[in-house]
């Protein structure tokens, strides 16, 4: 069995607990209480490569790598550096995240909000909504193509933009085939952890220009961004170097300074 395998078992034994307490209908109630869905693709798109600092605790291929008591102060950080997106992890397992996670951060930002999760139903999408989320994750290689296809509708239609995560090409044909209209291309393979920055590079050709490209995983700091963003990326997302790093808000500004560096705006749109 994969770790991804592992990782979806304990997923859904989590989620039938919830579902065994909440029903789609409250969480449906609760969708229509919370604050309207912000836009996901216009926040990744325009000039200068966007940034999504990602609130994560802890990692199948690391273990811990942050207490992170003030989740939500973290992410204010993140927004004040000039963070385009908060990625929020709420799997619980192997990466310590949660809802009350989603939730604390979504009171206290103003930009989107994303879902990190591994997501299989779409009770996981009303929670994500309810819980105040603007986009959520799916992974490619966590679905087949009809529950790739719904979910991704799904998502679309209660506001939520689907962020559509490959790791190679037939991932890539999958994602555009089932219309997703933003990528992101996970340099570290989910079903053996190993982290390959050269896959964003590799498949970026295969993207149509139409869709927004995001970079996501092994960003260490500026020179990784540049080199994603000379690939083609339109957004990179970065978790543990900001989590492990000293000063947050200033590791982020240093990212998005890069990122609007004049050198890398020439095709860009
Ligand atoms: O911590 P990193 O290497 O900066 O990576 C962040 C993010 O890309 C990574 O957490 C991630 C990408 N796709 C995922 C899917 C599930 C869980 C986690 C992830």
């Amino acid at each position: 069995m994969s770790v991804l395998d592992e990782i979806i078992d304990g997923v859904r034994a989590d989620l039938a607990e919830r579902q065994a307490r909440v029903t789609l209908d409250e969480l449906k109630e609760r969708a229509a209480k919370a604050p309207a869905a912000k836009d996901g693709v216009a926040a990744l798109k325009g000039d200068g490569v966007k940034v999504i600092c990602e609130v994560k605790r802890s990692s199948p291929s690391k273990g811990a790598l942050a207490a992170i008591a003030d989740p939500a102060g973290l992410a204010a950080d993140y927004e004040a550096g000039g963070a385009a997106v908060i990625s929020v992890l709420t799997e619980q397992r192997r990466f310590g995240g949660s809802l009350a996670d989603l939730e604390a951060v979504r009171a206290r930002v103003d930009i989107p909000v994303l879902r990190k999760d591994f997501i299989v139903t779409s009770y996981q999408l009303w929670e994500a909504r309810a819980y105040g989320a603007d986009l959520a994750l799916l992974i490619v290689a966590a679905l087949d193509q009809p529950a790739l296809e719904s979910l991704i509708e799904r998502a679309v239609s209660i506001g939520l933009t689907p962020l559509v995560e490959v790791h190679d090409e037939d991932e890539v044909e999958r994602a555009v085939d089932a219309g997703a209209k933003v990528i992101g291309v996970n340099a570290r393979n989910l079903k053996t952890l190993e982290v390959d920055r050269g896959t964003f590079e590799r498949l970026a050709p295969e993207i149509p220009d139409s869709i927004v490209k995001v970079a996501e995983s092994g960003v260490r700091g500026p020179h990784d961004l540049i080199a994603y963003a000379n690939a083609g990326a339109d957004a990179v997302l970065v978790g543990e170097s900001l989590v492990t790093g000293r000063d947050p808000k200033a590791a982020v500004a240093d990212l998005v300074a890069a990122g609007e560096h004049p050198a890398l705006r020439h095709g860009r749109g």
